[in-house]
């Protein structure tokens, strides 16, 4: 179909030449919203070295990542800067060797292979908690977004490795590879300067991908050694593809390790920590968390079966991860001419379903700025457009981690509550921070306070 005729998507005007970007930076989402409120669900944006269409409808995902899926791709600075790092990993590779890949990797995160890791993830999960006496004892206040940092790579590690790294290990892996998901950020926005010119912190990120390597390396020639399948890296190791009856090489493994940790640890953890701010706002949603964890669980562990019943613990977890997606923004280049809206859509042009605004549009979500996890009760759910929540994307992509990521939410948030009070700290309100995720500027501050009747720990 031709649609040369058809008018492109309003620019958003007022902006220098300069590019929207520094604004947009600084200005957080109100600049976009505002555009959005002037313009329309859908409009051009100034990036300064490019410009992007920007979505903020659910249609629009439908679209974009579900029904012309195929005439959109992940190209332009930001994939290309992910796949410095990531080579040809799940969520940057493309085409039929994709398809063989999440074929490959799929069955590691069936319902069954979750139910196995749950007591995994929880001894990590206590692990990490240890270290949270000291100030719970003290009254010292604690960033709990820091924390969470820590715990989701520690889980990610186990739930990876198993038993294969060595001690202290897991806390320096952790800091390269914050440092490598932050330094791609810069690497995005300075992907067009030539390789000779100093940029700041390049030789300590390519010191830091170099330590993920040999760590990844070494675990891979281990397991292949050996039989054992407790763990995920295992799994993709004895992987077999059912068409092509493939195995995957050290180098494919290395990318899909390095991607699994990529996707998965800084989300789920920007997700929590973003879930303790508004409780602590909220406190009678952490008291209902409670009284739902003291009731399922009392001081039990919990296990796989737990989860169900945990609903406000789940809509919790649901309705941080709509106010504050961690992944914020979805993005594409077209592969050929496409029409959104009644407007043109050039071929070669990014494309953006900007998650953040999808989530805050008042005409999709009823009070969109009201923190209420109760909208996400089956009742309340009734008649809302499917993809007007996408935190974990949609469509074929669709992100491969998401009830693992879900559960293990839950579990964290089960195991806090049966332990401790979170209360906020007067005067010390999160600030927003767009990097590669939306994170809080200097932590989440909390005050932990340690509940008269401790929970049980799971003895090894
Ligand atoms: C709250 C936590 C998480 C959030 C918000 C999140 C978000 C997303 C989003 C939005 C996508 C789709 C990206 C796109 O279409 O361009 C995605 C894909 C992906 N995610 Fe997650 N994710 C989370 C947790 C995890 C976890 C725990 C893992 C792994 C254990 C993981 C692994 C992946 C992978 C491998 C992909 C690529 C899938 C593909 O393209 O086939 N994610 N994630």
């Amino acid at each position: 179909m031709n649609h040369s005729a058809l008018a492109l998507p309003p620019k958003v005007s007022g902006v220098p030449l300069v590019s929207a970007l520094p604004r947009l930076l600084k200005d957080r989402f109100e600049f976009l919203e505002a555009a959005r409120q002037r313009l329309g669900d859908i409009y051009t944006l100034d990036l300064g070295f490019s410009d992007a269409i920007i979505l903020s409808h659910p249609r629009h995902v439908q679209h974009v990542l579900v029904d012309h899926a195929r005439k959109y791709f992940k190209g332009g600075a930001i994939w290309e800067s992910m796949r410095t790092f990531l080579g040809n990993g799940l969520p940057v590779s493309e085409g039929e060797f994709w398809k063989r890949q999440r074929r490959m990797i799929q069955p590691a995160f069936h319902h069954q292979r979750l139910i196995a890791l749950t007591e995994k993830m929880v001894e990590a999960i206590d692990e990490s908690l240890a270290s949270w006496e000291q100030a719970a004892k003290t009254g010292a206040p604690f960033d709990i977004a820091g924390a969470f940092s820590r715990m989701t790579m520690n889980v990610m590690v186990r739930a990876m490795f198993g038993s294969g790294l060595e001690a202290g290990e897991a806390e320096r892996v952790g800091q390269a590879l914050a440092y490598i998901i932050d330094y791609l950020m810069v690497g995005m926005m300075t992907k067009s300067l030539p390789e000779w010119l100093p940029i700041p912190g390049r030789a300590r990120y390519q010191q830091a991908v170099q330590y993920i390597d040999e760590v990844v390396l070494r675990i891979i020639e281990r397991g292949r050694a050996s039989a054992e399948e407790d763990n995920l890296l295992s799994l993709l190791l004895h992987a077999v593809d059912t068409e092509s009856g493939e195995r995957m090489t050290n180098a494919q493994l290395r990318d899909e390790a390095v991607s699994l940790f990529v996707a998965g640890y800084e989300t789920t953890a920007v997700g929590l920590a973003w879930a303790f701010h508004l409780m602590t706002r909220h406190p009678e949603v952490f008291q209902r968390l409670r009284t739902e964890v003291d009731e399922v669980l009392g001081q039990r562990v919990p296990g796989f079966a737990d989860l169900r019943p945990l609903t406000h613990a789940r809509n919790v977890l649901q309705e941080s991860l709509r106010l504050y997606p961690p992944a914020y923004w979805i993005p594409r280049t077209a592969t050929e001419e496409d029409e959104i809206d009644g407007y043109r859509i050039p071929a070669g042009k990014m494309v953006v379903a900007f998650t953040y605004l999808i989530h805050h549009n008042p005409d999709v979500w009823e009070q969109p700025e009201r923190f209420d996890p109760d909208r996400f009760t089956p009742e309340r759910s009734e008649g809302r457009h499917k993809q007007a929540w996408i935190p974990f994307g949609a469509g074929q992509r669709l992100c491969i981690g998401r009830e693992f990521s879900l559960m293990e939410g839950q579990l964290i948030l089960a195991r806090i509550a049966q332990r401790y009070d979170v209360s906020a700290i007067p005067g010390r309100e999160a600030r927003i921070h767009i990097g590669t995720s939306i994170r809080a500027k200097n932590g989440v501050w909390v005050h932990l306070k340690a509940r008269t009747r401790p929970a049980q720990v799971r003895t090894a």
